[in-house]
């Protein structure tokens, strides 16, 4: 049975590798993939992983048909043996419903790949839908951790390191940008209290926590 997976996470846990993977993998057996993407950082119509790898991919823009897009395609004699979506949490609710109708109505595999929540911890519309439609949600078993060890489960946005909440809901950026806008994955109570690596780090060494000497 054709299914709609959503592989979900913080940033930085390897989603766009693994979505490289199953490309690479079903291509390599002389499969056919279509792959949608949205606002990647390696810029207009790529997906990209920070291991370094890089494919064309379709980009996504407002409003486009993702159905009508695979109907016109195959139609036009093009082949899609499956479907991967990277950055899916950019996708409208619309967008993902159509993701879900190529699966039942045209009987492709969807492999969708995102965030779940942003900066202020908010379900994306796009991976709220797809929550609600996806025949499996799949955490991914690579671990990003929190600068304290414990497993990242939220995604902080930061400004030279401090983490914010107020802001738009979608800024492509990246993590490990210490000098200017940037994001940084943390643990719940780490995301709850603000504390970033930095903001932790600048704690540590202020004369406010350190031991008092007695005598
Ligand atoms: N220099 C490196 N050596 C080994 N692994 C790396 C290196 N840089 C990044 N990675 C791996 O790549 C992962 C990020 O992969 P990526 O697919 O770009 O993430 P996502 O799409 O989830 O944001 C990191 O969690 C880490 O496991
Ligand atoms: C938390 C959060 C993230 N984004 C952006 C930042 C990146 O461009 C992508 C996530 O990409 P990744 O491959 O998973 O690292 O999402 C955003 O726009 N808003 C947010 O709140």
């Amino acid at each position: 049975m054709p299914e709609l997976v959503f592989f979900s996470g913080t940033m930085d846990c390897g989603k766009s590798t693994l979505a490289l993977q199953i490309e690479h993998n079903r291509s390599a057996r002389g499969l056919a993939g279509m792959i949608f993407t949205r606002d990647d950082r390696a810029g207009e119509g790529k997906l990209s992983s920070r291991l370094g790898l890089v494919t064309d991919a379709v980009e996504v823009e407002d409003g486009r048909d993702l159905y009508g897009y695979l109907v016109d395609h195959l139609s036009q004699g093009g082949r899609a043996d499956y479907v991967i979506a990277d950055e899916a949490q950019f996708l409208a609710p619309d967008q993902i419903d159509q993701l879900a109708r190529v699966v039942d109505d045209l009987g492709l595999d969807v492999y969708a790949f995102g965030i779940t929540t942003d900066f202020r911890s908010k379900l994306f519309p796009g991976s709220q839908r797809l929550v609600e439609l996806a025949d499996r949600v799949e955490v991914l078993q690579v671990e990003a951790l929190c600068w304290c060890g414990a497993r990242a489960t939220h995604n902080a946005r930061t400004i030279r390191g401090e983490m914010v909440v107020e802001g738009a809901q979608v800024v492509v950026g990246d993590v490990n940008q210490a000098d200017a806008l940037g994001y940084e994955v943390l643990c719940r109570r780490h995301h709850r209290r603000r504390m970033t690596a930095a903001s932790a780090r600048a704690a540590a060494l202020s004369p406010d926590v350190l031991p008092v000497q007695q005598g």
